[in-house]
């Protein structure tokens, strides 16, 4: 479904540039539902407004589907857009119409696009648990069940990918793990690809891979162990503390051309600056802090 290589965005003002991905490699299979972590200013809103066709990447490849984000031209991403993809953010619930019913706010968009279906807003709407309250205006239902109807929002195109930034940011632990088990259905029963951004290890901890970005680069990826695992029960399965080394397996990304990233702290700890020594004594390979010339020597 998606497929980054060596993707780099630069965002340039007056008088700086910077460099939000430096070259990032990522690849995500359809049906996939998946969640990227990672500092603030790692990368992860650049990466995800690109993918969502809300910014235009600097430089290498971004695909998504049969669609080639660098390539596209302006009309295209408007297709691309209403075609592809749904977007749910964090405060998203911030820009539904408070005077308008959940079913109205849903049938919203729709309507700018050009075509109604009702039917369609209305399973939306039962799939996110508000069948019972669609017709309540929006300024009567709680924060998390604004967000729900969002969710729904981002479903009214019909995507073949989701994106969430943050989903579960604003709400309690119960509306979270509501959100979640939506995800999962969804993700479940009509196979939407769902890319998750989050800062929230336990929400991670909930998905079968995780992508860390460091510094605008995927440095590691987690594999959950056991992917059969019914992750359906309260705690996904994993007992209440399941934090992400718990559950997944951690491995550093190595791209095409043999680059990784070595986390700072290792280098720190090492007092590993511009070089370093690597060696292969044919099991393992071993970085170290370089040899002085003058100890070599002696
Ligand atoms: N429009 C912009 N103009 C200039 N710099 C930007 C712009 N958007 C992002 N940046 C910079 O790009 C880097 C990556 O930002 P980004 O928002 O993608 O990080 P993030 O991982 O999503 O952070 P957070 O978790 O805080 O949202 C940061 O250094 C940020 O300051």
């Amino acid at each position: 479904m998606i497929h980054c290589e060596g993707l780099v965005k630069i965002f340039k003002t007056k008088d700086i540039e910077v460099v939000a991905l430096q070259g990032l490699n990522l690849t995500v299979e359809d049906g996939e539902m998946m969640a990227i972590i990672g500092n603030s200013g790692s990368g992860k809103s650049t990466l995800l407004n690109i993918l969502g066709g809300l910014d235009h990447p600097s430089a290498g490849q971004v695909r998504v589907g049969e669609w080639d984000l660098l390539k596209v031209n302006d009309s295209e991403l408007v297709q691309y857009k209403r075609s592809t993809v749904g977007f749910i953010w964090q405060n998203n619930a911030r820009n539904l119409l408070p005077y308008l019913t959940a079913l109205e706010n849903v049938e919203m968009p729709m309507m700018l696009s050009g075509k109604v279906d009702r039917a369609y807003a209305k399973q939306l709407l039962e799939w996110v648990g508000l069948k019972e309250r669609m017709h309540n205006k929006l300024q009567q239902l709680s924060g998390g069940e604004q967000q729900r109807v969002a969710i729904a929002i981002g479903l009214s195109n019909r995507p073949k990918l989701l994106l969430a930034d943050e989903p579960t940011g604003s709400v309690d632990t119960r509306t979270s793990d509501q959100i979640m088990e939506i995800f999962r259905r969804i993700n479940r029963e009509i196979g939407l690809t769902i890319v998750i951004v989050t800062h929230d290890l336990t929400l991670a901890s909930k998905v079968d891979r995780v992508v860390a970005i460091r510094d605008g680069l995927t440095s590691t990826e987690f594999v959950r162990r056991n992917p059969g695992l019914d992750m359906a029960s309260e705690d996904g399965g994993f007992g209440k503390q399941g934090g992400l080394q718990e559950v997944h397996e951690a491995f550093v990304v190595v791209d095409r051309v043999g680059r990784l990233q070595v986390p700072k702290e290792y280098l720190e700890a090492l007092g590993i600056g511009g070089r370093a020594t690597m060696e292969f004594d044919g099991g393992k390979i071993v970085i170290t802090p370089p040899k002085l010339i003058k100890e070599e020597e002696s």
